[in-house]
């Protein structure tokens, strides 16, 4: 594991904001480890996910992401550690706790041969907070609510897979719940449908629930979420406030003047790594692209001391995608 980040030892804790009454924990994890024979899939995670959140669950490919959910289910046992879920342990409490929790996670079992309805029907049937008077008009509700009404009576094995998703997706929304948990919801969809899991996404956490989502598409993540976690080879790297996380690391530099060429021999001869441009931002005027490290006044002092005319500095905003390439890409 890498440790390269500041937030690394108090990640599991991170979920709080200073200053401010910590909320209670919609679903929390403790020192949770899964192992397959010699894969350690999740490796000793603490992790409080807040009531009233939306969490993006980040992470490369094998890095536990769908483990660590399956846990927090009640699907796979952990191999030590616990979890809680809405003040409950889980797998033991599972049954008081899931009816009010929802998920998509590695699509459910749909009849191939069944239309979109009846599938949903039949899950509906199973849900425990859904009388069955109420069964038919949910479902309805449900597929519109997915954009599948207009394919609702076709075949569920000549669904698209994006419609395949939405059907999945349709699962967790049936009830309202006070948990959803939602593997990867974008994969498969067009832009549209991308939208709509964002909006769907919106309108649960409005309504109430707290929402942990896995992604790959990290604009859709810091578009979606309030609050992040990373994981890296079964380990929690970084958790917290998706803001806050933005705000707490280095950063790149632009500096905006006249004399690019100028400032890039000067910093480059300093060791500093720089470059004419730098494709963050933009702003008004030639710029010079400064990588996270030196402190401003320090690169300042340096370029005007070069004889630089330096007509402005900022630090823009980060980006997810930088953030989680410094957490992940970092050396091992
Ligand atoms: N049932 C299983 N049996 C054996 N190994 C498993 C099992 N489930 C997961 N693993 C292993 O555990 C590790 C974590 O897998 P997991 O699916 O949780 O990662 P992920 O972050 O969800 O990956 P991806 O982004 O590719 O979906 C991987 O090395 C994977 O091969």
């Amino acid at each position: 594991m890498s440790g390269v980040y500041s937030t690394d030892p108090a990640a599991g804790a991170a979920l709080r904001d200073p200053g401010t009454v910590p909320r209670p924990a919609a679903a929390r994890t403790i020192g949770l480890r899964r192992a397959f024979g010699p894969v350690v899939a999740v490796d000793g995670v603490d992790l409080d996910i807040p009531m009233g959140a939306v969490l993006g669950l980040l992470g490369p490919n094998g890095s536990g992401k769908t483990t660590l959910m399956r846990m927090l289910l009640g699907l796979v046992r952990p191999t030590s550690g616990a979890v809680e879920l809405l003040g409950r342990r889980v797998p033991d409490l599972a049954h008081e706790v899931l009816p009010h929790v929802g998920a998509m996670i590695e699509g459910p079992a749909f009849h191939p041969h069944l239309t979109g309805r009846a599938n949903l029907t039949r899950i509906a049937a199973a849900e425990p907070l859904l009388d069955t008077p109420r069964i038919p008009g949910a479902v309805r509700a449900t597929l519109r609510r997915v954009g599948l009404d207009e394919a609702a009576d076709r075949r569920y094995r000549d669904y698209s897979l994006g419609m395949k998703q939405r059907l999945g997706l349709a699962v967790p929304l049936l009830v309202r719940r006070r948990l959803v948990v939602l593997d990867e919801p974008t994969n498969g969809l067009d832009p549209a449908g991308t939208r709509d899991v964002r909006q769907i996404i919106a309108e649960m956490n409005a309504a109430g629930a707290t929402v942990v989502v896995s992604s790959h598409l990290l604009s859709e993540i810091e578009a979606t979420c309030s609050h992040v976690a990373v994981l890296q080879s079964g380990r929690l790297v970084a958790s917290g406030e998706l803001r806050t996380l933005l705000d707490s690391g280095p950063g790149a530099l632009m500096v905006t003047t006249p004399d690019t060429a100028r400032a890039v021999h000067a910093l480059q001869g300093a060791g500093i790594d720089a470059e004419i441009g730098g494709g963050i931002g933009g702003g008004p005027g030639p710029q010079v692209h400064v990588a996270p490290g030196p402190p401003a006044p320090d690169v300042v002092a340096l370029l005007v001391h070069s004889g630089v005319a330096v007509h402005a500095v900022a630090r823009p905003a980060a980006r997810l995608e930088e953030l989680f390439a410094r957490l992940t890409e970092g050396p091992r």
